[in-house]
């Protein structure tokens, strides 16, 4: 597990570490700036034109404590100063005096080095971007951009993107690589952030554990090894130790998302799921998975006999310790009843996703029964429905959107997109790092479903089940990859990995 921290989260982190622990200022910013060079000297040679733009805040310092360090070491540098010594912070004139003195040229914007740039190194803006870059700023940028550097190294984030939600505010300048200080920003973990920002390296700089303690850290992303945090299968069980999974799913001409739903969860370790599907789907779900157990039920009836349905559902409900509710259910007015009677019956984990969402969304009263065990998993598309946003809206700011929605009910709200969000019920937020573009394809979102579950089956409970289901979802997207490509991955392969990675856990 690893801690990510938004701008105002890592300033008090830093005021904290110079204030209360005693590690001065400047003492962190030399480490900040070996860091960035160890990762520079790695890229160029001492013939490289290397420039570095320099802000008039620490990130600035940043730069030109790199400047000078390269300058030390016979590198052929240039600093280009963006701002005034009126405006420059304490660290920043103590960097600047420094420099001068042992002659790292120096050059004042409007002014441009002359002759061409090998290496640019951004230390224009860090965490203290609160607002659109305008005016002078974003002239330099856009002369920084014409240049266009053969490789740009960011100081901390990219100058331009906004340290929270990735966005671009008003222009942003593109790095192959972020050295990043302390903990990695959110604004480097989301689109388009994520897009700008290259290959991102976490340097320690020197923040002691207590640091954190300035912060209530909340957002995290897994990484290889978290396997472990997946409960083992304890050897002296049977079927019924692992929870049982009811997949209520699959409509007309949809049974496959109750198969890749039900399948995924097993292969997740579930001991017993069972298909509540339409009786034109059996034959089909027996015969491609004969493992599960099938309970069907006639649409028409549903429709026409309400009551026998409720019946039936409740049935169904009882036996289940873990429910989807909603892969493929189609959307056919019974399903509102469907939804309904599961969401009031169930005293037990659900995971509602698709035509689950979208019956919420037309009947937004059946949230009234929504209960800290629901985790709801809607697409982009789906939240826009679900909450009256545009996906425009959304987009701009994904972990407030999932935030917002799981806050309101107190459930879980699991955001999918290139990056998936999981708001999670206990108020930590999870921001996803595994996973590729070759996982949009349909199905995949049915598979996910399925993990959590089986998750879930295996005892988390539902904010660790989210969040883990969702980081193995994608580390079997980025298995498929790596065999297949990025264009051929079927859902069904997901399914196929998830047990390579199961398998980490117990090595
Ligand atoms: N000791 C430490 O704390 C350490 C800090 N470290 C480094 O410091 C960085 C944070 O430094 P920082 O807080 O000085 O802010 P920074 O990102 O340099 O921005 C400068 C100023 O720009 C301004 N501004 C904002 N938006 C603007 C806009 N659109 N257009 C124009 N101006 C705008 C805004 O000032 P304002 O105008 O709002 O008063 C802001 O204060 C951090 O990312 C890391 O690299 C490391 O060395 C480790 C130790
Ligand atoms: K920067």
């Amino acid at each position: 597990m690893r801690n990510l921290v938004t701008g105002d989260q890592m300033k008090e982190v830093d005021r904290y570490t110079i204030e209360t622990i005693g590690i001065p200022s400047l003492v962190l910013m030399e480490r900040a700036a070996l860091a960035v060079v160890s990762e520079i000297e790695a890229l160029v040679n001492k013939k490289s034109n290397i420039w570095v733009l320099c802000g008039n805040g620490n990130n600035g310092g940043d730069g030109i404590a790199v400047a000078r360090l390269l300058h030390l070491k016979g590198y052929k540098i240039w600093a280009i100063l963006a701002g005034t010594r009126e405006s420059g912070s304490r660290e920043w004139l103590a960097q600047l005096d420094i420099a001068e003195k042992i002659g790292v040229q120096l050059v004042n914007f409007p002014e441009f080095p002359p002759g061409e740039c090998n290496l640019f190194v951004d230390a224009l803006f860090g965490v203290g971007l609160n607002r659109e870059v305008l005016g002078t700023y974003k002239e330099i940028m856009e002369k920084v951009i014409t240049y266009g550097p053969e490789i740009t190294v960011a100081v901390d984030i990219p100058s331009g993107i906004h340290s929270d939600s990735g966005q671009i505010m008003g222009t942003a300048l593109r790095a192959d690589v972020t050295v990043t200080f302390g903990f990695e920003k959110l604004g480097t973990m989301l689109y388009p952030g994520k897009g700008y920002s290259g290959r991102v390296v976490v340097a320690d700089i020197g923040f002691p554990a207590q640091s954190l303690s300035a912060i209530r850290p909340s957002f995290f992303t897994f990484e290889s090894g978290d396997t472990k945090e997946i409960p083992l299968r304890p050897a002296y069980s049977n079927k019924g130790s692992f929870g049982k999974v009811l997949v209520v799913a699959g409509g007309r001409n949809m049974s496959g998302a109750a198969y890749l739903s039900a399948l995924a969860a097993y292969r997740t370790g579930a001991g017993l799921v069972k298909i509540f599907t339409i009786e034109e789907n059996r034959t089909i779900l027996q015969s491609g998975l004969p493992e599960a157990i099938i309970a069907t039920y006639d649409p028409e009836e549903a429709e026409a006999d309400t009551a026998s349905f409720k019946e039936l559902l409740k049935k169904q409900c009882e036996w289940a310790s873990v429910i989807v509710l909603g892969p493929g259910l189609g959307r056919e007015p019974y399903v509102k009843n469907l939804v309904e009677e599961v969401l009031t019956n169930a005293y037990v984990p659900i995971i509602l996703d698709a035509d689950g969402l979208g019956a919420i969304a037309d009947h937004p009263d059946l949230t009234g029964y929504f209960t800290e065990n629901i985790i709801v998993t809607p697409h982009l598309g789906e939240m826009a429905r679900l909450t009256g946003s545009s996906v425009e809206a959304i987009k701009k700011n994904l972990i407030a959107a999932a935030r917002e929605y799981a806050d309101r009910f107190g459930i879980t709200c699991v955001l999918k997109d290139a990056v998936t969000i999981g708001a999670l019920k206990d108020q930590r937020t999870y921001v996803n790092s595994s996973g590729n573009s070759a996982m949009a394809k349909a199905g995949s979102g049915d598979v996910l479903t399925g993990i959590i579950a089986g998750l879930l089956a295996l005892g988390l409970e539902e904010s660790d089940g989210a969040a883990l289901g969702v980081w193995l979802h994608g580390r079997a997207g980025d298995a498929v990859r790596e065999k297949y490509g990025s264009y051929s991955l079927l859902a069904s392969q997901l399914t196929e990995e998830i047990y390579t990675i199961l398998q980490e856990q117990t090595r």
